[in-house]
Formats: C-alpha cells, structure tokens, sequence
C-alpha cells in the first residue's frame, strides 16, 4: 500500500524552522513497508487505552474493575488474553507490545495508537501555552460572520475551572495507569488522560471562503512547465514493474505511478453536499465514554461507534440548515443531538439505544460543568446518496490553482511580509503538493496546488485522523491528478473526510489546530509538527555548513556530471523532470546531496531510535525494543521522503532565480570559485583591498608614522608572488607579519595581539574561495488577496489585492543550495552570511582597531576569548562565532576559507600547529577588562 506524498502544508510551514520544537514522534508520515492491516490490533490497543485512561477516582474502582474484567471478556481475543498473563507485572502498553508481537503483521496500527496516546501525554505535559489559555471557548459562541453572539445554540457557561482541576490532577498522579487483568487495582491512579481541548485561542472562527467553481486546473504561471510536471511518464516496463511489486518481488520500492480510468466526480448537490460541518475534539469524545453508563454493557467499540458514527451523522444534519446564512454559531450543544438519536431509537424501538441515550442525557444534566458541545469546522462535505458509497469509489478531483513552486513560496514571503506578526493565527490552508511518483520514467517533481480561490468542493472536505476517503495522486489520461477515493464504505449523512498529513513547523500553529474529527484514534491536532528533534540530529551533526560548502566547492570545481552522479539521482527517482535543464555544477551538487540524503537514511532510525526511547522511558517501565525500532525505520523513511521533497523545491527556486538572471539557467555559472596562488596573493598581500593593506590602514591612527612607513616597505620586500611555491611563501610572509605586529605596543584601542593571532590564522588556511555575485532582482508583482492572509491581517490591510514583490539578493541562489533543507527562509543569503561568521569567514582585520576619531568601545581580548575562540574552532568548527565579541565581520564576505574548513576538505583535524601557537603564545598585553 502507497502512502500518498502530497501533503497540504501548513500556512506557517515555510517560516523560522529553527525556532520550533518538535514533539510529534510519529511525523513525518511515511510509507509503511511490509506493515499489514491491523484493524484488529488497533481495536485491542485502543481498548487498552481507553481502559486505562478511563479509569477515575478510587471512589470508582469497583466499578470500573466490574467494567474491566467484563470488557476484557467480551473484546479481547483469548489468544491475547492468555498471553499477557505471562507478563503480570508489565503494564497495559507493555503488556500490550508482547502481544503484538505475537501477531504478525499487526505491529503498525498498535503502535500507532500507542504513539498517539503518547503523543497526548508528551504534549499535555508540554502544552503550557493551552494551559495558560483553558478557558474554553463558550463565551466565543458567536456568528462567524458578523460577531453576534448566538445564545440559542450554545451554551453560556465556562469551564475553565474544570479543565484546570483535570490538568492538575493528571501531573499530580504517579504510575502510568496501566495495568494486566491478572494485576491487583490496588495501584491503580487517576491517571485520565482526556486529550487535546478546544480552547478560546484554537477557536480561531473558520473563514467560509467563497470561491470560484473550477472544473479542471488552472495553471497560475509557466504553464508549459507546469503542464510537463503534470504529465505522466509510464517506464518501458511499467506493466512487469508493476506486477513485481504487487508481488514482492521487486527489490526498489520506487513508487509507480497508479494509472485510473477515468470517471466522472461525485454531483454535487445530488450524491454529496457542501455544508456547515460540526466535529467534537478528543476531549469531548472521551467526555461522552464517561457519560455512557456502564450497566449497559456496550462494548467499547459500540461506543465508539455510537460517538464516530451516530452521533456526528445526526450532528451534521442537525446543523445543515446553518449553511449558508451568515449566522453559524462556533459550538453546537450535544444535547439535540442525543435527543434526535432518541426519538430515532422510539420509532424502530431500539431499546438499548433508547437506554444509551437516555443514560447519556442523564448525565448531562447530572454535570453541568462538563461541556457537551461540538465545534464549528467551517464548510464540510457530506454523502448525501442513499445508497452511499462503495470502497475505493472515486469522489472528486482536488482542483485549484497551480503553481510552479517558486512562485508558490513567492507567495508565502509576501504573505508573510504583509502579515508581519507570525503570532497571528493562521488562515486555513488549502494548498496541497501535487507530487510526480518517484518512478515515473521522468522522475519526481512537484507543483503546489492551492484551492483557496479557483477549486472545486474537494477543498472543502475536511480532515479526520481516521477518514473515510484517502487523497492521492493518479495518472488519469496522461496527466497526473490527486484524486479523493473512499477508503471504506461510506453511508449517507457520514462527512467525507480525508487525513491532511499535513506538517507544519510552527508549534503555535501546531497547537491552535485541535482536531475535531471526532475519532477514537484523533491525534489531537490535525496537522502535525515536523522540523526538529531527532529528525535534524545527524544533519546537524554531518552537514554543517563547512560540509555544505565542501559538496559545493567540489561541485562547482569539477563543473561536470559523473556516471556515478547520473546513477545515485536516478535510484533516488529524480530525473529529467526536475534535473533537465540545470547546469552541470548544479547537477553534481544535487548528486552529492542525494547521497548525503542516502547516508543520513542510514543515520537516521538510530538517531530516532534513542530519542523515543529517552521520551518513552518517561513514561513506561518497559518498552519493546523491536517494536521502538521498526517505528524508528519508519520514520527515517518519513524524513529521507521529505529531504528530497526539499531538494526538489531549492532546485526549483534557484532554476527561477538563475532563469531570471541569465536567460537561460544553464548559463549560470558556478558560484564558488577556488583561489589560484596568484589570486590568493592579490587577496592576502598585495591587491588593493588586500587584508594587509586594510592592516595597515587601520594601524594608520595607532602607529607611529615612521614605524608604519618602515612596516610598509618590509611588506613590499616580502611579496610572496617572486617564489617558486607561492602557497608557502604565503604562509611564511603573513607568519613575519604576524610576529612584526606583535612586537608593536597595544592599548586598548589598537589591539595588535588579536591582530596577530588573526594573521596566524589566515597563515594557516589553505584554501580560500571567491563568491561568484548573481545579480540581485526584483521579481514582478504577485498579488496578495485579503482572503490569503487570514481575517485578522485582511481587517488591517483593507479589501483591496495587495503587491508584492521579492527582491532576490546576489548571493541568494548559493545560500538557498546551501541551505537546501531550509524553506522557511525569506532571505538564505542573509542567513548565510551570519552562518558563516568566524567558521568560514574570518573576522575582519579592523575588529582589532578603533577608528581614530571616535570614542570607542573597550576592546576585549584577554585569554578568555582565546579560550573561547579555541572552543569553537576546535569543537564547534560548524558554528558562527558569537556576536558580542571582538570580532567584526563584513555583511557580504566575497573571499572566504578557514583552517576549519581545510580539515572539512581535506578530513583531516584541525591544524595541530596552528592550535599549538595559539595556545602557547605568551601574552604580550591585557587589559584591565581582558580578564
Ligand atoms: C481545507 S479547509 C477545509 C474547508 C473549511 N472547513 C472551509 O470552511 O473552507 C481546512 C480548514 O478546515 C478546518 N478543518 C478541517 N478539518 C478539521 C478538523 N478535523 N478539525 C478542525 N477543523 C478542521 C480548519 O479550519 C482547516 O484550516
């Protein structure tokens, strides 16, 4: 089974990366691998779940041991049964991952659900921002549209104090709350974990968005491009390929395009409709398995059922005569809904349905603390054919507008811009990738889908983590689709509902998006939250931006493709779509990425492997290994899928810029070019702007005139270009100089000591390179609607379409490829320069001197900034140096080259010698403030 690749992406994904954390350990998504189908286990491991976490206050012990023991008979196969008692003392979870064990093929949902609930407690334990907002939302019961509060539908009253009693009580419980049927209760704690709650700051009212009803895509710009990004590529031996792998026998798990006929969509109005759609956040869901008395023997799953399935069909058709006008109120009570199921249960006199629900309506009237209320999704879309739906039943295009990416993440800067307070709550999202499968002959690529303005009721459908449909990209009449197919039968009145698998970076976006699916396995939010942790440990640790620089140095230097370049893109399913077109250098450069990609593939689900484990070992006694290191692998794929993504989007960005800039985007030339001796001269001794003759212009206010004269003149005598090795006639000039300015006086103004342990520095880089400047350009308008930036922005910004144009900077194409992984950069030139500082750039030589006129600060220099220097070139090579130092650094650095990224290139340690002296040398002054 293929997992689709097209993601919708979060609003805030392509922004700040660095400042968000990651707690998902289950994200990114990914192609589950000789995982089978374990509804079974999932049902078993939720029942576990749920037991546990439902388990309250010791005043219900007997209760619920009663509830147990009799769940315990009638849900769980006796296979299960009698295995856990072999491990008494394991908790439930344990319990429960033996048991897995013993089922082949059922390790993927269970630990899923098991994750999940993991997932709850980590972000309920990290979710101080929700804390600090508990009050709920009820007094936000207001139309959408005009603000009107709408006191027929909702209900007044707030239950912050509630919410707070619950969070307390479950940091103030011990123990996990888990437990065998063999175990004693004894131990049993309160230990309810209810999950992610709607809160006043989540309850962001959805925008009903009108837009333009569009029967096929419409492609927003570079059309012919686009439109061979959309064309299907079948390889010569698809039909063999394709058998291999519903086979096994196929070794790659290249994903093949799935080739569909073509069929009509689902008629709106006639077989689906789009309406107002309510949902209830997990919370709720466990709200109401609470409310459900016990005496009735409901199984756990009936109950489930009842939530997922009754209860939301007759909410979403109680609510339907909401759309549409202008007054729809943000939470919905549950109580006309319970009572709809009633009066339903009388007319066929289904008696324990009558009882379930009278049971329910009881208990809220018992606890009107307790909030049984929906919440307001927006518009939704729901069968509406008698019959319903079949499985794997084709129900509509996703259609919109079509971007080329750059053009898309054009867009999001100026949105971005315009928005300016990032802590603004996003708008909804409606854009999708539309992903080419890595095994069309042509390769993967990309575009952007976006249904905000131009689409189809298809951008309507809302997520749930447990859908009913499944969006996927097809290859319908040569051209590539994503297709919305149910996944299960789907009767009428149910809301059709696909999983966004969408990722955000963004924590706050994370946590304002609660989901409302309603299902027993609800994640708590619907997107999910990707960019840090474990998944960035082995790029941070191997591809710093020194080993950035070094695949790109050797790229631009060969400026040629090898077989084995050729090869390695290839097997990871990127080819002419993507690649055709690019300069060698670029190619080459990609090549070394991929295999960067490869390697950290095999990094990876170790990587992963101990961060779960440190995170679950939190949580549970015992954990199973296996089970921990398949998830592990999972994940790993997960992420090796999203770098190539990333790949392909900085490819594509830069093909734009250098397109722009040079026509074609072959021409572009390298943008790194190695240094000849001569060059290296020119740079260091003699030319113009040369770093010694900035030395000595700097010395100019300190030195005496005669002493700087004379200094001058020995400089002059000792250019290294006259000797045969002009790299260590280099080396041994700038080590007199560094001696000859040593021996000059310091104060506190002119720090020649820094100076010279800055010569020694440069004395020791080998290498040095030149910054190839593209040209900077603005890029033509695009137009920012009032729609697209959310209702808060929009109010500020008036009605009207706002311009934006982005200003690509010199350096931009370089400092995107360097930070290929990174899309939520504006300006990667920027980035980069500040990246740089100390590692790969080194300090400017005027760092060290004051300028003569100008008061100046104290320049400190004392063996603590040796020391620290020392550090970060020692063991942080990769690192910028810090700001609040000595050091000065030019804002765009056009020659570059470091001890430290000789020993990248060559890998090798850091200069021993080098290190030595800089250790060793006797300090030849210190300032009262150096200390
Ligand atoms: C692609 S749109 C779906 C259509 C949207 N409801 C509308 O009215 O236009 C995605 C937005 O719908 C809402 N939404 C979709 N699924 C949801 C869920 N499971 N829980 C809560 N809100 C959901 C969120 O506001 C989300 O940003």
């Amino acid at each position: 089974m293929w997992k689709m690749d097209s993601l919708f992406q979060g609003r805030s994904s392509p922004y700040n990366l660095q400042q968000f954390r990651h707690n998902s350990p289950n994200y990114p998504p990914t192609k589950a691998k000789n995982r089978g189908d374990a509804n079974d286990m999932n049902h078993v491991i939720s029942l576990f779940i749920q037991l546990a976490t439902r388990l309250e206050e010791s005043s219900k012990y007997v209760n619920d041991r009663d509830t147990l023991l009799k769940l315990w008979g009638n849900d769980l196969p006796l296979a299960l049964c009698s295995s856990s008692s072999k491990h008494k003392k394991n908790r439930l979870v344990t319990d429960r991952k033996y048991r897995s064990d013993d089922i082949h093929g059922g390790l993927d949902n269970g630990q899923h659900a098991s994750d999940r609930e993991i997932r709850r407690r980590l972000s309920k334990l990290n979710k101080k921002s929700m804390d600090s907002e508990s009050d709920t939302s009820d007094d936000l019961d207001r139309s959408s549209e005009d603000g009107n509060s709408d006191g027929d539908t909702s209900t007044s009253n707030t239950d912050s104090d509630q919410e707070v009693h619950l969070e307390s009580r479950t940091r103030d419980s011990k123990g996990n709350g888990y437990l065998t049927p063999n175990d004693g209760l004894d131990f049993i704690t309160d230990e309810r974990e209810w999950g992610a709650r709607m809160t006043k700051a989540s309850l962001v009212p959805p925008v009903t968005r009108k837009y333009d009803v569009i029967d096929q895509y419409v492609i927003v710009a570079d059309e012919d491009d686009v439109k061979r990004k959309m064309r299907v590529s079948l390889p010569d031996d698809y039909a063999e390929k394709l058998t291999a792998q519903k086979n096994g026998t196929e070794e790659s798990d290249m994903e093949l395009p799935e080739v569909k006929g073509y069929k009509p969509r689902k008629m709106l109005e006639h077989e689906v409709v789009e309406q107002e759609v309510y949902g209830i956040d997990p919370y709720t869901h466990n709200l109401l398995l609470d409310s459900m008395p016990d005496e009735l023997e409901w199984s756990l799953q009936e109950k489930h059922v009842f939530i997922e399935d009754t209860l939301l069909r007759t909410l979403n058709m109680q609510v339907r005569h909401f759309t549409g006008t202008g007054s729809t109120p943000m939470s919905y009570p549950l109580q006309p809904v319970i009572q709809e199921i009633e009066k339903s249960a009388v007319e066929h006199c289904d008696t324990r349905m009558i009882s379930m629900c009278q049971g329910i309506l009881k208990a809220i009237a018992r606890r009107p603390d307790d909030k049984y209320v929906a919440y307001r999704k927006g518009l939704g879309v729901v069968c509406n054919k008698e019959e319903g739906f079949g499985e794997d039943d084709f129900v509509v295009e996703f259609l919109g507008e079509v971007y080329p990416v750059w053009k898309w993440f054009e867009k999001q800067d100026g949105i971005r811009s315009l928005q300016k307070n990032s802590k603004d709550p996003a708008p909804e999202f409606y854009n999708i990738y539309l992903e080419r499968p890595k095994g069309d002959a042509d390769g993967y690529d990309l575009v952007v889908v976006d249904a905000m303005h131009k689409a189809n009721y298809a951008s309507r459908i809302c997520h749930s983590c447990r859908p009913n449909c499944e969006a996927k990209v097809t290859a319908v009449g040569g051209h590539y689709q994503i297709g919305i197919y149910s996944v299960r039968k789907i009767q009428h009145g149910e809301e059709i509902t696909f999983d966004y698998n969408s990722v955000t970076e963004s924590k706050e976006e994370y946590e304002a998006s609660v989901c409302l699916c309603g299902s027993q396995v609800c994640r708590g939010s619907y997107l999910n939250l990707t960019g840090e942790g474990a998944f960035q440990k082995v790029l941070k640790e191997w591809h710093g931006i020194l080993d950035c620089h070094y695949l790109m140095l050797e790229a631009c230097e060969l400026n040629s493709v090898s077989e084995e370049d050729y090869n390695d893109l290839g097997r990871a399913g990127l080819g002419s779509c993507l690649l055709g077109g690019l300069p060698d250098w670029l190619v080459a450069y990609a090549a070394r990425l991929v295999r960067f990609i490869n390697f950290e593939r095999t990094k990876l689900p170790e990587a992963i492997l101990k961060h779960n484990l440190e995170e679950k070992r939190k949580y549970f006694s015992e954990i199973c290994l296996e089970v921990e290191r398949s998830d592990a692998e999972v994940q790993a794929e997960g992420v090796y899928n999203q770098r190539l993504q990333n790949l392909a989007v900085t490819l594509d960005k830069v093909r734009y810029v250098m397109r722009c800039i040079f026509g074609d985007p072959m021409k572009a030339p390298p943008p790194l070019e190695k240094l000849s001796p001569e060059a290296v001269v020119s740079f260091l001794w003699k030319g113009e702007d040369s770093f010694v003759e900035e030395l000595l212009q700097c010395m100019t206010p300190h030195v005496a005139e005669s002493a700087l004269n004379d200094l001058k003149s020995k400089v002059r005598a000792r250019d290294p270009l006259v000797s045969k090795d002009i790299q260590k006639a280099v080396q041994k000039s700038l080590l007199w100089l560094r001696d000859e300015v040593r021996n000059l006086p310091c104060t506190y103004k002119c720090r020649h000591d820094a100076a010279a342990d800055l010569i020694h520095i440069y004395a020791y880089t080998k290498y040095f390179f030149r910054v190839l400047d593209y040209k900077t350009f603005t890029s033509p308008p695009v137009y920012i609607s009032p729609l697209d930036l959310g209702p808060k922005c929009a109010d500020k910004l008036g009605a009207g379409l706002q311009e934006y144009r982005k200003i690509y900077g010199q350096n931009y194409c370089l400092g995107q490829l360097i930070f290929w992984h990174n899309q939520s950069d504006v300006e990667p030139d920027c980035t980069l320069a500040r990246a740089s500082r100390g590692s790969l750039s080194l300090p400017d030589i005027s760092s060290f001197y004051a300028k003569a006129h100008k008061p100046s600060r104290q320049r400190v220099y004392g063996p603590k900034t040796v020391r620290s220097m020392l550090t970060r070139m020692e063991k942080h090579p990769q690192r910028p140096w810090p700001k609040d130092q000595i050091w000065s650094f030019k804002s765009s650095p056009k020659f570059f080259g470091s001890p430290m990224l000789d020993a990248v290139i060559n890998n090798t340690p850091l200069d021993r010698e080098m290190v030595h002296w800089l250790k060793h040398r006797p300090a030849i002054f210190q300032a009262m403030w150096d200390r």
